[in-house]
């Protein structure tokens, strides 16, 4: 098996590192300068999700080859695919992410077996090698570009909170094309304000109860009017205090198997699997 490593230091927080790294942009266009076509087969938003298909044409040594890789995590510590179809009997591409400071350290390794014994493990040194390290370089640098151009968007909170074993969801009264959806408490972050303090804030206006922020879930999600959504965990100070919908149509607790039951906006839909990955621990 052949491993090849790469590593780059990235001026944003790992969850927008995060989010860089599952744009279908960063496959489609990022690959592009090193003659890769990347193309999204299932992605149906701008987020890959576990088991979303991606199709990449490219060139060795003059030979064309295509190879299709389903993604298997899409976390903010990192994302992982491996081989669908391909000319390998075996690729796996993994990238960790670790937060340095406010930087994020994205270490990203491909590991293969080479096909047709001694004569593809020559290939694999002379040419296989040299393409990987040129794609994964391309790859890094249209992580970093995205993840530094979102670094500075203004952030909106959103706020998972489990009763057991369900997530608190609420449903969308304005605007009208969003009327009727659901998403997770929250809001925009105030200028001076901490993010912590944001989801304070918001459940308390939107909920009419008082949250403790505990962590963070998945990563962040760019939204259409240019800012960044960014979900935080929070469990209620007082247990037993009932939450009312202050200006929303309703709210409902969501169990992990009723979770694709809702209408989401199409931003919260591509944090479905780390809602679940909540509510199932
Ligand atoms: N709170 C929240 N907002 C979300 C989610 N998903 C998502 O795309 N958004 C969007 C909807 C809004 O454009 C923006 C939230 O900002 P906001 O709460 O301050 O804005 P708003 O339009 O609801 O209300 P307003 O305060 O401007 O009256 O983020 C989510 O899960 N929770």
């Amino acid at each position: 098996m052949s491993v090849l490593r790469s590593t780059g230091l990235i001026e944003a927080p790992a969850t927008t590192v995060g989010a860089a790294l599952r744009h279908t942009r960063t496959a489609e266009a990022g690959l592009a300068p090193r003659g890769v076509i990347g193309r999204a087969l299932t992605c149906p938003a701008e987020l890959l999700i576990p088991g979303d298909e991606l199709r990449f044409a490219l060139r060795a040594a003059g030979v064309p080859f295509e190879l299709t890789t389903r993604i298997e995590r899409a976390e903010a510590d990192g994302t992982s695919s491996v081989l669908v179809s391909g000319p390998l009997p075996r690729l796996r591409h993994e990238t960790a992410l670790a937060a340095v400071g406010p930087r994020t350290l994205l270490t990203d390794s491909l590991s293969w077996t080479s096909p047709l014994g001694p004569l593809g493990k020559l290939a694999d040194v002379v040419i296989g090698r040299g393409l990987v390290l040129d794609v994964l370089d391309a790859r890094i640098r249209a992580v970093r570009d995205l993840a530094e151009s979102w670094a500075s968007r203004p952030i909106v909170v959103g706020t998972a909170i489990v009763r057991s074993g369900s997530l608190l969801a609420q449903q969308r009264s304005y605007p009208a094309a969003d009327a009727g959806r659901w998403e997770l408490p929250g809001g925009r972050v105030e200028p001076g304000e901490s993010e912590q303090d944001a989801v304070v804030r918001e459940c308390r206006e939107e909920l009419a109860i008082d949250v403790e922020p505990t962590g963070a879930l998945g990563t962040d999600v760019p939204l259409d009017n240019g800012m960044l959504l960014r979900i935080h965990t929070a469990r209620p100070v007082e247990p037993a205090a009932e939450p009312k919908p202050v200006d929303h149509q309703a709210l409902r607790w969501v169990s992990a198997a009723e979770l694709t039951d809702l209408d989401w906006l199409n931003t919260d839909r591509v944090l479905l699997h780390n809602m679940r990955g909540l509510l199932t621990g």
